[in-house]
């Protein structure tokens, strides 16, 4: 069985810690399609924390406390920076995330697409699934904000870290999403998966960005392989991280509903063919979409692969 997933950062890298073990129990083969909407170059380096998330998380690197970066980081670079009062002050790289940015940007700088640089930080990370960015091309969330009065775009970075999400926001747009194309491999991938599966990642800033890539949404929602759904929402709050915030700027209820309805029913122009929602949401309906209630708490790797086996079981 070839098992796809779209996924977004530390939600989608717990997910898929479950999604490995469901494989490996099945002798299922793992791709993820991972966002890229939150890169951002600072410091003249290309940081993809999405892609970071996942492989620092599955090769055993991240910091289980945090939430992000590496286990036992240090922070010189940081701090000399700051020193120097080098712009943009609100946002924490450490040295040993630094060293995979360095090895990145070099790589990217030299001409090879983000795939093939994924690919080579990952023999080292080992992450036991194929990781994929969504896309090769430059593709950037940024919220359209009013600050000081004025209205503008900002990088969705400054938005989250800097600002905490706490600023007026109009919307959201995917810079470079027009012209973006799927990243090697991910329509094969696509076209030979037997199950799609949506990790419980932030709808609005982690799923929809790897959407907006034209070709690669069509591929999904046109495939032979079944969509399944995991709420990222439990009891209308957000398991972690704050998809609520980002919710109502698009102006959805923060409910398991309310985010199914967003995807919608494949059948019907959208994403999905089922949705798992949390036991304590068993009354959520989506239109035209098998719903389904179970535990989705991701307390640890056995729970999170029985998620994947109702997923199965749904499709
Ligand atoms: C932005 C982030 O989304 P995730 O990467 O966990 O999907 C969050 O909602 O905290």
């Amino acid at each position: 069985m070839r098992i796809v997933v779209l996924a977004g950062g530390i939600g989608g890298a717990r997910f898929l810690t479950g999604v490995r073990a469901y494989a490996r129990q099945n002798g299922a083969e793992v791709t993820a399609i991972v966002n890229v909407g939150d890169d951002v170059i600072m410091h003249g380096l290309r940081i993809c924390p999405d892609l970071d998330s996942v492989m620092y998380t599955l090769g055993g690197g991240a910091d289980p406390e945090r939430g992000w970066g590496r286990v036992g980081e240090t922070w010189t670079v940081k701090e000399e920076l700051a020193a120097y009062q080098a712009e943009p002050t609100w946002f924490g790289l450490g040295d040993k995330d630094i060293a995979t940015h360095l090895v990145r940007t070099t790589m990217l700088n030299a001409g090879y697409p983000l795939s093939a640089v994924t690919e080579a930080l990952c023999a080292r990370w080992q992450p036991g699934v194929r990781m994929l960015p969504a896309t090769d091309d430059r593709l950037e969330t940024h919220a359209v904000v009013t600050l000081d009065g004025t209205q503008r775009a900002i990088h969705f970075q400054e938005w989250w870290v800097r600002h905490r999400g706490g600023v007026p926001t109009e919307r959201f747009v995917f810079v470079g999403a027009e012209s973006a194309k799927p990243a090697a491999g991910v329509l094969d991938a696509l076209a030979s998966a037997d199950l799609v599966l949506v990790a419980p990642s932030n709808p609005v800033v982690s799923i929809a960005p790897i959407l907006a890539v034209g070709a690669l949404r069509e591929a999904v929602t046109t495939g032979t392989a079944p969509v399944i759904g995991f709420s990222p929402i439990i009891g209308g709050a957000p398991v972690r991280g704050m998809a609520d915030k980002c919710l109502a700027v698009v102006g959805v209820e923060c409910s398991a509903a309310g985010v199914g309805g967003l995807y919608g029913a494949r059948s019907a122009g959208g994403l999905l063919d089922g949705w798992l929602v949390d036991s304590t949401d068993s009354t959520a309906e989506v239109p035209d979409v098998r719903v389904r209630a179970i535990p989705l708490w991701m307390s640890d790797e056995d729970a999170t692969a029985e998620m994947v086996r109702a997923a199965v079981e749904l499709a």
